[in-house]
Parts: C-alpha cells; sequence; structure tokens
C-alpha cells in the first residue's frame, strides 16, 4: 500500500493573496476558501486571473503577498493535490503507458498498477483504448486521459482548467458526467469554464472573477437567481464584463 499523508490538504485557503508579474496585478486581494463538497466552478472573462488563481491554490506559485495553507499549513508538497492544464500534454507512450507512468510517480506499487490503471480507464470512459499512442487521440480522449493521469495520485482536490473548451456538445456531455462522477467519490472539484450551463450543471458554488479579483462568490441557485453585484447581474444575463 503506499504510504498516506495522515493530515487532510482541505480545507485550501487563500487569505488576502495578490500576484504581481512584472507589476502587472495577477490576483488582488483574493480570499477564498476550498472545502471538500460539491464543485466549485470559476467563471469570469478572459485574462481575469482564474488561471492564475488555481496554480496558485494548488502550490505551483507563490503569491506575492497573503497566504496559502493546506489543512492550515502552510508549504505542503501536492502529493494530494492535482491538476489538469487545459492543453494537457501527453507523453510519447500508450494511453496505458502514459497512466503506468503516473502510478509509478505516485509511489503505487508495481504489482497494482495494472489494475488501477484500468480502473482508471473504465473510470473515464476510455476502457478499450489503453494500446492507442496518447498523442493520436483525440482532443477530447486526451481531456479525459489527462483527468485519469491525475486521479494516479487520489487527490482529496482536482483542480481542472475549462475541461471542455473546444469540445462538441457529446464530448462535452461525457466529460461533465466523468467529473459528476469524481465529485461522487469525494473529490473535490475545482474548475475553470466559460460555459454557464455547464456552471449551473456542476456547481455547489460560483466565484466570479474579474480583473484578477472575486467579485461574487455565492452557491449556485443564488448566483444565478438573485446575483448581489452588478457584474454579476450582467455576467449572468450574458453581456460582455469589459
Ligand atoms: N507569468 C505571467 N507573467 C505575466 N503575465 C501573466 C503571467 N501569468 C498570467 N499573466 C496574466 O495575468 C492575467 C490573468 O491570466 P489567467 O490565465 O490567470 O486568466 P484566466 O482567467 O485563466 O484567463 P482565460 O479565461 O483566458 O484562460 C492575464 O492577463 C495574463 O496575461
Amino acid at each position: 500500500m503506499a504510504m498516506r499523508a495522515p493530515l487532510s490538504d482541505l480545507p485550501v485557503m487563500l487569505e488576502e493573496v495578490s500576484l504581481l508579474a512584472r507589476e502587472v496585478t495577477i490576483l488582488d486581494h483574493v480570499t477564498l476558501t476550498f472545502s471538500a463538497g460539491a464543485p466549485t466552478v470559476l467563471v469570469g472573462p478572459n485574462g481575469s486571473g482564474k488561471t492564475s488563481l488555481m496554480r496558485v491554490a494548488m502550490g505551483l506559485v507563490r503569491p506575492t503577498s497573503g497566504r496559502v495553507t493546506f489543512g492550515g499549513r502552510s508549504d505542503v508538497p501536492p502529493l494530494r493535490r492535482a491538476i489538469v492544464f487545459q492543453r494537457p500534454v501527453m507523453l510519447r507512450r500508450s494511453a496505458i503507458g502514459n497512466l503506468h507512468y503516473a502510478l509509478a510517480a505516485a509511489g503505487v506499487p508495481r504489482t497494482e498498477r495494472s489494475k488501477r490503471a484500468d480502473e482508471l480507464l473504465a473510470l473515464v470512459g476510455l476502457s478499450g483504448l489503453g494500446e492507442r499512442p496518447a498523442r493520436r487521440m483525440s482532443g477530447g480522449e486526451q481531456q479525459r486521459l489527462a483527468i485519469a493521469r491525475a486521479l494516479a495520485k487520489e487527490p482529496e482536490i482536482l483542480f481542472l482548467d475549462e475541461p471542455t473548451a473546444s469540445l462538441d456538445p457529446a464530448a462535452t456531455k461525457a466529460t461533465e458526467d466523468i467529473i459528476q462522477n469524481i465529485a461522487a467519490r469525494g473529490i473535490k472539484i475545482v474548475m475553470a469554464t466559460h460555459n454557464l450551463g455547464e456552471a449551473r450543471r456542476l456547481a455547489g458554488e460560483i466565484v466570479l472573477m474579474h480583473r484578477g479579483r472575486i467579485v461574487e462568490a455565492a452557491d449556485t441557485m443564488t448566483f444565478f437567481n438573485s446575483p448581489k453585484t452588478d457584474a454579476a447581474r450582467r455576467f449572468v444575463a450574458g453581456e460582455l464584463l469589459v
């Protein structure tokens, strides 16, 4: 059995987090908590800071100021956190080969890897495609394989950056089903999307970002039915936030 960290990374808390790059403010005093439970969906215009927020919350980037803690501790290595980027890069191997690599990196013993890889492929609906060269798979298949790969380390929290961007409706539905399935297993999902229908379908809570700030954070019903800020009202109505 792989050794399990005895402590939880949850909740992931950002307190007054700001991030500057070359004097440009990318995140501006963001305070937000990701707790176990239904998915948190990040929405907001291009460049509003969704990806940057996830990178900071994952612990990949240190904020310029403010604090990030994982289960109350700082500087916790990302053993129980995973992120799938918008354009995941696969190794030049089969789908199964990619999963074996991730399982080895996660410390899963060699004798258990084949069984686990098969389970992960099934979880993302790719059973039967294990021998395909990963880089030859379709965009939607690669996105699902990337999710399976991220699950190899049995994360408590999984960050997904626009997992259905550029997918057609059928592939989007398949990916949404997988996300719901993962959430139902008790893994906290935090994801960015530009698809408000998807946000409505998947989210327990919605966080609207604009110019590096959180302009509204509320449970999904409240966000869509009675947004408090003018920006959120306009966003929900489909107007452009500039
Ligand atoms: N390392 C960096 N150096 C300079 N600027 C950066 C850096 N990282 C991000 N930015 C800028 O910060 C802003 C926020 O980017 P981010 O990718 O977080 O936004 P986003 O909300 O995820 O956007 P999108 O919806 O387009 O994916 C953008 O203007 C981006 O160009």
